[in-house]
């Protein structure tokens, strides 16, 4: 997998602004890692991703307790408010933790937040090595956990899967460096780089295997956000459309609310929504959206940065932006995108009013064009998938 350097310096006031991060010197890898640890650590992020899309604002973590070689006892943060996953490893493990290694795809943090420090928890456990997946970016912990666990005696080895505990938990560390959530535009367009036809028809760009992957991406977002014109046009569920895993929550952006009536995402029973509005926009469809069940709020300014700053307060980690071209670019310029995933589909339809994902950034030239790093693709069913993250250059 890429080196995948998300986290950037605390307090940076551009939220695009990705940076290389270094380990605190005093968190830094010490000792030389297994293939024995390698795939312990990918089975700590297995066990985190069982809490997909659930434990905002807090990480995805995963643990594993050791004991010669053999597996005795495992665990995964279920939410915020619960134990931590370390907790709940050392819990199955009972008495054979101590001497153990335990394995965590995050470091043990060492504050008292709504739950105790698990470093704290693992040094009254006995274990004797704990190997951590990477560095908490949260000041509260920020090498403390490791430092604490050390001083304690417990050896520890820190920078085993690094690069995939930092993806998967993207959303967490840019929530804690820059206070907004994570934003991913995701957009599908035909290789004539148009998101639907001329009269506004899209259904369906992609295959079937990329429309599962989106139902898959949604799962692991806290929000998917779109604008009234995909309500009007695509008529939009938004769901993961499976049993048993999250919906995100689906956010309507719209100045006016001149939306119709029977739009599927007025149907509630099966995810919440939520409408963004101007003050003092159209009462009576306010009152209707209430009635079912739709929660509507008014922001002073509906830009795509107050969106984000909202849901940042609902303790939002990832959003995802499934709007058209319009919101797309102001998403961008409003620095409310970080990660784009485009669906590339081997067709063309050409039309010269068709549509395409980004609207008008007011670029003139080539050289304003927006860079994207880390840039990964591969094939989909039939169609492609690219995907990257805006680069600090683009601010
Ligand atoms: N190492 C580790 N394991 C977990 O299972 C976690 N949830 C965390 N989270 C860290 O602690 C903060 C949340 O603390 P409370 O749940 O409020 O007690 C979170 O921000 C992470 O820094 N870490
Ligand atoms: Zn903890």
């Amino acid at each position: 997998m890429d080196k995948f350097p998300v986290v950037a310096q605390a307090g940076a006031s551009q939220p695009n602004n990705i940076q290389q991060h270094e380990p605190s010197t005093q968190a830094s890898a010490q000792g030389v890692a297994s293939d024995f640890d390698v795939r312990m650590m990918q089975r700590c992020l297995e066990l985190a991703r069982r809490a997909l899309g659930r434990t905002s604002p807090n990480p995805l973590v995963g643990s594993v307790v050791v004991q010669d070689g053999e597996i005795v006892g495992e665990g995964f943060h279920p939410r915020a408010g619960e134990p931590h996953a370390e907790v709940f490893a050392l819990r199955a493990a009972g008495e054979r933790a101590r001497g153990a290694t335990v394995y965590v795809n995050l470091e043990p943090c060492n504050h008292y937040g709504r739950t105790p420090p698990c470093s704290e928890g693992l040094i009254a456990a006995g274990v004797a090595k704990v190997v951590v997946g990477m560095v908490d970016p949260n000041p509260l912990v920020a090498g403390g956990g490791i430092a604490r666990l050390r001083a304690a005696g417990v050896e520890v080895l820190v920078g085993v899967e690094t690069a995939a505990c930092e993806q998967l938990n993207e959303g967490f560390v840019h929530r804690i460096l820059y206070k907004r959530p994570f934003g991913i535009l995701k957009y599908a367009m035909t290789l004539d780089g148009k998101i639907a036809t001329n009269s506004g028809h899209s259904a369906w760009v992609t295959n079937p295997s990329a429309r599962g992957e989106v139902h898959q991406l949604r799962a692991g977002c806290d929000a998917v956000i779109v604008g009234g014109n995909t309500v009007r046009l695509d008529n939009p569920y938004l769901t993961s459309h499976q049993e048993g895993v999250n919906n995100p929550l689906r956010v309507v952006m719209s100045r006016q609310l001149d939306l119709p009536t029977d739009a599927r995402l007025w149907d509630t029973a099966q995810a919440p929504t939520l409408v963004l509005t101007q003050v003092g926009a159209n009462p009576e469809f306010q009152k209707f959206l209430q009635q079912k069940g739709v929660e509507v709020m008014e922001l002073p300014s509906l830009t795509p940065d107050a969106v984000m700053s909202h849901l940042y307060d609902r303790g939002f980690c990832s959003v995802l932006w499934e709007c058209g071209g319009t919101l797309a670019a102001s998403a961008i310029a409003g620095g409310a995108v970080q990660k784009i995933l485009a669906f590339i589909a081997p067709k063309i339809i050409g039309g010269s009013h068709a549509p395409t994902p980004v609207g008008d950034l007011g670029f003139d030239t080539m050289t304003q064009a927006l860079l994207l790093e880390r840039v990964r693709w591969r094939v989909v069913g039939s169609d492609c998938l690219v995907e990257g993250y805006l680069t600090a250059k683009n601010q």
